[in-house]
This record gives structure tokens, C-alpha cells and sequence, in this order.
């Protein structure tokens, strides 16, 4: 049967997560949309025995395959290398450490049927993120997500589960590959549709038992960077500076007032 999804992992050191990822997702499908799945975990040469689980995964007759990049580091190219690799329309990414539950992708993929493309939120009704997610990571994803309001509409654009459809894929221009955010980069960029919204899926986000977070301040200073680019992108640049001179002045207004009223 021809593959219709493809589910795309980056991965970096998960050895331990990609046995319970493959399991737990494939038996979510059932046995006819296995037939149609595909999953790819695309690696960065982690050589910590990663490949050798997914051969033994393959023998076992899972549909997975997995990438090993071995001139190239970073989450967000990592997923555009698995989609230019995958043979479905239907495109998912979620993360190898099962903080994103592989049970829903069933319901996550009927969604992504109907939108060109959907994303993960964890800014929701009943759903939300673990209580034992650390305090300092809950300050820092709020701070980046308030940042990029003013850049999509996505209620959680810090969302690494999030999926589209192929054939808008292939319009992708100057897509930049720095870093962790590789969603708010393809919202902000891609054609989508403008008669067709994109579609939000309330998932709650769990913690990671196995392996470490790769979060790091360079990947915090590539999404800063990415950041600018983008409201260049949006804005223009000139009207970022007019913005930002505006901001100052209304600063130095207020502190000339209160400077007044005190003294
Ligand atoms: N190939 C590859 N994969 C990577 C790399 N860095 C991270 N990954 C993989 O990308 C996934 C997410 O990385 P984590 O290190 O688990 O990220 P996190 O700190 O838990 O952040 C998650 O939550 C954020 C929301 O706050 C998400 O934005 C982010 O995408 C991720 O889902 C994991 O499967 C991890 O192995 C890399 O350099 N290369
Ligand atoms: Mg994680």
C-alpha cells in the first residue's frame, strides 16, 4: 500500500526513546493505518546505538527508517531533511522523548486531513504541560512565545509537534534552518492558504524520562536571531527602527514626566 503519513523524528542521542516511540506510535495507528506510515528518526550521528534499535525495530516489521547525518547539527534542519525524504502527503514532526504523546497522532493526522497545516498547542481547554516541567523552562518558553505574537496567529508557535501538508512544502523559500523553531519558521513563511486556517490540536506535554534536553544558550541565541529575521521579514526593517524610535521616545517621555512630578 502506498504511504500516505510520514512521521518525522529529529533525534539526537534517544537511543532509549525510540524503541517505546516506534511501539507506542504504531500501535496508536492499528493495523490499517500502520500499512500507510511510514516513521523516520533523522539522526546526527549520535553513535549511541540508535541505528542498531532501529534495524532491530525494521526486523520486527515496524515501517521506520532512520537518517544519520553526519556533516550537518541542528533540530529544525533535521526535520526538513526527514520531510524532503518522506514519501507521504500527510507530514508530521514530533520529538523523539515521547513529551509529545505518540496516542494522539491518529486523531493529530485526521485533523491534518482537513488543514493545510495543524499545530501541536499546549494553550488549551483540558489540556497542558507537566507539572514536573522545570519552573526556569516554563519562563523562558512563555517569554519566547509572547515574542512571536505579533508574527502568527498560533496560540503555541514553541511547539515542536506540529504537521502539514506536503505540496506546500515545495513552495518553501529562504527557510531558515538555525536552531529549534522550525514551526514559527513555516507559519511565518510558507503560502499557505489564506481561505483556510490553520488548524490548532490541544495535546498536553509530558516530561522526558529517558536522555537530556538538548535546549542550550546557543539554541536560545539562534531563536533571538531567528526572531529579527522574522520581523524583518514581516515588517520591514524600516518600519522596525521607526518602531523602535517611537518606543524610545514614549520611554523618554515618561521619564521626563516623572521626573517632574517628583522634583
Ligand atoms: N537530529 C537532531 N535532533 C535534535 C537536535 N537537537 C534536538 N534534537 C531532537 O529534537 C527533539 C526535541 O529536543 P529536546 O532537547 O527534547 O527539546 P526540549 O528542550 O524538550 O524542547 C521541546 O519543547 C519545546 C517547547 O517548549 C519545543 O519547541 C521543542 O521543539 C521541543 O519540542 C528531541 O527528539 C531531540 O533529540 C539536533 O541537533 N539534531
Ligand atoms: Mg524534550
Amino acid at each position: 500500500m502506498a504511504i500516505e503519513n510520514s512521521i518525522v523524528v529529529p533525534a539526537y542521542h534517544e537511543k532509549l526513546n525510540i524503541g517505546p516511540l516506534t511501539k507506542r506510535l504504531f500501535a496508536a495507528l492499528g493495523n490499517s493505518d500502520s500499512k500507510i506510515t511510514e516513521l523516520i528518526f533523522v539522526d546526527d550521528n549520535s553513535q549511541d546505538g540508535s541505528v542498531e534499535e532501529v534495524e532491530k525495530l525494521k526486523k520486527e516489521g515496524y515501517n521506520v527508517n532512520i537518517i544519520v547525518r553526519t556533516t550537518e547539527r541542528g533540530l529544525s534542519s533535521a526535520v526538513l531533511r526527514g520531510f524532503q525524504e518522506s514519501k507521504g502527503e500527510y507530514l508530521v514532526c514530533m520529538d523523539a522523548d515521547l513529551q509529545h504523546p505518540p496516542e494522539s497522532v491518529p486523531d493529530f493526522l485526521n485533523k491534518l486531513r482537513k488543514h493545510p497545516f495543524v499545530i501541536g498547542t499546549r494553550y488549551a481547554a483540558g489540556v497542558g504541560i507537566d507539572k514536573d516541567w522545570p519552573l526556569y523552562r516554563r519562563v523562558i518558553s512563555g517569554g519566547a512565545r509572547i515574542l512571536a505574537v505579533p508574527l502568527t496567529t498560533a496560540t503555541d508557535p514553541m511547539s515542536g509537534f506540529f504537521g502539514l501538508q506536503k505540496k506546500y512544502l515545495t513552495s518553501a523559500k529562504n527557510i531558515d534552518t538555525q536552531g529549534f523553531k522550525i514551526a514559527l519558521e513555516l507559519l511565518a513563511k510558507l503560502p499557505l492558504p489564506k481561505d483556510q486556517p490553520i488548524g490548532e490540536f490541544p495535546y498536553s506535554f509530558g516530561v522526558r524520562t529517558e536522555g537530556e534536553s538538548k535546549l542550550s544558550s546557543k539554541v536560545m541565541i539562534q531563536y533571538l536571531q531567528q526572531l529579527k529575521d522574522l520581523y524583518v521579514y514581516k515588517f520591514g526593517a524600516s518600519t522596525i527602527v521607526a518602531t523602535l524610535l517611537a518606543l524610545v521616545v514614549l520611554v523618554l517621555l515618561v521619564l521626563s514626566s516623572l521626573f517632574h512630578a517628583i522634583f
